[in-house]
């Protein structure tokens, strides 16, 4: 244990925290404004409640919700941008609103909607504040701009004024100034959003090989879940504010694998009785896991496939129908229900195996 209280164990930690936010109802209106001033009414936001999180040197969480799930909540709890109403945060061993410089240095965070670089500056300008900031050596310095600007196909880009940067290379380059300090512990809340197909892939292998190379410890918060997929180990999913899920992620996708996703396009002006239709498909095991008005999602066992496809086929006005390897997003739709039925988190049993 060094002199902040952390334990070679872990680096994050969250015991039973919770957060409230208090807001005031605005009415609408002249009158309205008036009535604001009288008498306010308030409403308190649980944003998040019983969060129990420990996260290990190294380790690449995926941390996934719906929207107000609580994900920027907990990130702002455990980076100690706002108290936790409950519970204690912690990071480094320490507690997480109450860091000293020491343990901020070795910290980062990226946020996909807001610029920590300086907007009107070209990238190489804010790099050498960051330097001066972090007191980092000038050939610590000249090698990392060289290598991550190379890694992310930016090289060229180090001298343009960050405004004029496409919303892509802008990304980039914030990912770059954040890792400039050789940091221990990243988080990226929603760092591919909007970009194409193949600036999200390079983004994605560079956070592969930093934590490949240097062991850094991220959480990645992301809406699309093949980047989670493809950077991290372990899931963690919110849903309400309250834990759904925590496990490892290849376990999970192990699941995954021996599962088929059948979607079946049919009539739409003859409607499917979709109580009628999972009763029937429970004999063979199978579920609906999802439905729009021309086509229903069913998820069966792969080795059930010979015996459901030509019932499916008796069973609904068939017009087209594929098979492909379940979707990690369909298992993720499973946990949210399985949380919305059981009213409490399903606990993934790490490292081992992960069970939903
Ligand atoms: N400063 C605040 N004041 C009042 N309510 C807040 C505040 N910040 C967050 N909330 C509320 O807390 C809940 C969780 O919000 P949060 O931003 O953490 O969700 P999220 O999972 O990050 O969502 P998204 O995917 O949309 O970014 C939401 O209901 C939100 O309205």
């Amino acid at each position: 244990m060094n002199a902040g209280g952390e334990t070679d164990a872990y680096v994050l930690e969250a015991h039973g925290v919770g957060k409230s936010f208090t807001t005031f109802e605005r009415q609408p209106g002249f009158l309205g404004v008036l009535k604001n001033f009288v008498a306010r009414k308030s409403v308190v936001v649980d944003a998040l409640s019983g969060i129990d999180l420990t996260v290990r040197r190294g380790e690449t969480v995926g941390l996934i919700g719906a929207n107000g799930a609580g994900k920027t909540t907990l990130v702002k709890i455990l980076t100690g941008i706002v108290p936790a109403t409950t519970g204690a945060a912690r990071l480094f061993g320490r507690d997480s609103f109450h860091l000293r410089n020491q343990e901020k240095a070795r910290l980062a965070l990226v946020m996909g909607q807001k610029s920590q670089l300086w907007w009107d500056l070209p990238p190489i300008d804010s790099f050498k504040l960051l330097k001066e900031i972090y007191s980092i050596e000038t050939v610590d310095f000249d090698r990392r701009v060289a290598e991550y600007t190379k890694m992310l196909d930016v090289e060229d880009r180090l001298k343009i004024q960050l405004r004029q940067l496409s919303l892509g290379q802008r990304m980039k380059m914030e990912i770059i100034g954040a890792f400039l300090h050789d940091p221990d512990v990243v988080f990226l809340d929603e760092p591919t959003i909007g970009l194409d197909l193949v600036s999200r892939e390079v983004i994605r292998q560079f956070l592969v090989r930093l934590a490949e190379e240097r062991g850094v410890t991220f959480m990645l918060t992301s809406h699309d879940l093949e980047d989670i997929e493809e950077t991290c180990k372990r899931i963690v999913v919110l849903d309400g504010g309250r834990m759904a899920f925590d496990g490892d992620l290849a376990a999970l996708s192990a699941q995954v694998m021996g599962k088929r996703a059948i979607e079946v396009h049919v009539d739409p002006h003859t409607p499917i009785d979709e109580s009628a239709l999972s009763r029937d498909i429970a004999a063979f095991g199978a579920v609906v896991a999802g439905r729009s008005v021309a086509a229903v999602t069913v998820v069966v066992d792969a080795a059930r496939l010979p015996e459901l496809v030509p019932a499916l086929f008796q069973l609904l006005q068939v017009r087209d129908l594929s098979v492909e390897r379940q979707p990690l997003e369909l298992l993720v739709r499973e946990i949210y229900r399985r949380s919305d039925r059981e009213g409490s988190s399903i606990a993934g049993s790490r490292p081992e195996g992960a069970s939903v």
